[in-house]
């Protein structure tokens, strides 16, 4: 009887099942970008309209679109590198030397795929105007926007590199406890500006309450606590869009997220480019994990791989965080956020219910472990925070910032 039902239920069914209808724009999009490639034609146009641009890109995208320009009309990088001191032909010249042998016709579809990526009616890495809030109201350091079934929860101080200050972690679990009420299917956590989060706002020490620097280490590992416990339980389906570098407990949260998507963006350090990277630089701050990590990421990268990063501090740059089981899947940043947000809205169209039970049996059998985890890491964070240790590394930050 149920197997005739069912029958009768797919021969009526004029259109494919969700799955399949969502599923079809992934696979269309990697059909186009191995089946295409840019014509000459596509080429001079994207060059004509890099010249219409009313907004500078700035000079990362600038130099990026050099590279590609020349790897794609000369080939790989010919020129002897310029001396120390020249540092804009030197910077040129790193960008396009970091092309290595990239076939011609593979930088003429990244130049036009970037150029793409910043016209105004596509999403671009810097999604939004610093300070700008166009859908969110109630948040100072968010932008909050639900469309097409997607909460997206984006941080917004990118001038301070989204460092997370008091203000940011309230907000973020307000957003976060508003989400898993909403009526999208699922969340997404991401960075405006070049960096994803620079981690814990260092000048969150700063400001001692009257009960002295012991109250604000209790009170921080409260927060703390609070803070990670709502990404432990958070009910739905929960993916982080890294757009740049991440750091600290912008990191360590990320064992906690159901996928991970980063762009393999390069950052410019003193006009040197380096590709964005995962940094825990806990011991060098005189503090020790948070966000669960001391726990998930053993088991995501081995203890040993764990070990480097929170322990010895050793920063892994996209690629290697794929490689490690932290990242879920790497983009090049030209496409990055197209790709990421063509998938995501496919998610987004899977049945509701089934997403969220699927997850819920994952995450059931671990999540008392994890806010047993939690507590103890905060607890022991409380007493790191007292230590000479972190205060010395924290001034440190601070007095080379000049804020002290
Ligand atoms: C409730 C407590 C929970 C504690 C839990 C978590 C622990 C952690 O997260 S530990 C990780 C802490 N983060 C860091 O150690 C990063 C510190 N920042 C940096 O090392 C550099 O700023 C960075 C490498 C991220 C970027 O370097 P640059 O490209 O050279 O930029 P600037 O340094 O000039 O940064 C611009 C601007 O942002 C301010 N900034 C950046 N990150 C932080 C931060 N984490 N805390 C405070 N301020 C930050 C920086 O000071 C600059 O400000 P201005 O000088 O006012 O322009």
């Amino acid at each position: 009887m149920a197997m005739a039902y069912l029958a009768w239920r797919l021969a009526r069914r004029s259109c494919p099942s969700s799955l399949q209808v969502t599923s079809f724009p992934v696979v269309q999009l990697h059909m186009n970008r191995t089946a295409m490639r840019a014509s000459q034609k596509d080429f001079e146009n994207s060059m004509n309209q890099v010249k219409l641009l009313k907004k500078d890109p700035g000079n990362e995208v600038k130099l990026k679109l050099y590279a590609l320009y020349k790897q794609a009309t000369e080939g790989p990088c010919n020129m002897p590198k310029p001396g120390v001191f020249d540092l804009i032909n030197k910077a040129k010249w790193d960008a396009w030397n970091a092309l290595g042998s990239l076939p011609k016709e593979a930088a003429r579809q990244n130049y036009v795929d970037l150029v793409s990526s910043l016209s105004p009616s596509l999403e671009s890495s810097s999604q939004v105007e610093p300070g700008t809030d166009r859908k969110s109201t109630g948040f100072e350091t968010l932008v909050v926007t639900s469309e097409d079934g997607i909460t997206k929860i984006m941080f917004n101080r990118p001038k301070k590199k989204n460092a997370i200050n008091t203000e940011m972690y309230h907000e973020i679990m307000r957003a976060l406890k508003a989400a898993s009420k909403d009526d999208s299917i699922i969340t997404v956590l991401t960075g405006n500006g070049d960096y994803y989060s620079s981690g814990n706002d260092l000048t969150n020490f700063t400001d001692i309450p009257p009960g002295g620097v012991e109250e604000k280490a209790k009170n921080n590992a409260v927060l703390l606590r609070e803070f990670v416990g709502c990404f432990i339980d958070f009910p739905k389906p929960l993916i982080a869009v890294v757009n740049g570098p991440a750091v600290g407990i912008s990191v360590t949260l990320l064992g906690l997220f159901d996928a991970v998507y980063a762009s393999d963006r390069m950052v410019f350090f003193s006009l040197l480019p380096l590709q964005a990277t995962f940094h825990t630089p806990f011991s060098h701050l005189g503090q020790s994990p948070e966000g669960c990590s001391s726990y998930t990421f053993p088991k995501i990268m081995s203890p040993a791989k764990a070990t480097e990063m929170l322990i010895f501090g050793k920063k892994l740059t996209a690629g290697e965080a794929c490689a490690q089981g932290l990242v879920t899947e790497v983009f090049p940043d030209s496409t990055f956020q197209k790709e990421v947000w063509t998938r995501l809205k496919a998610f987004a169209k899977l049945p509701p219910n089934a997403l969220r039970i699927s997850k819920e049996v994952i995450r059931k059998r671990e999540r008392e472990k994890l806010h047993a985890v939690n507590a103890e890491e905060c607890n022991v964070l409380q007493g790191r925070w007292l230590s000479d240790e972190c205060t010395n590394a924290v001034v440190n930050f601070l007095s080379r910032k000049s804020k002290l």
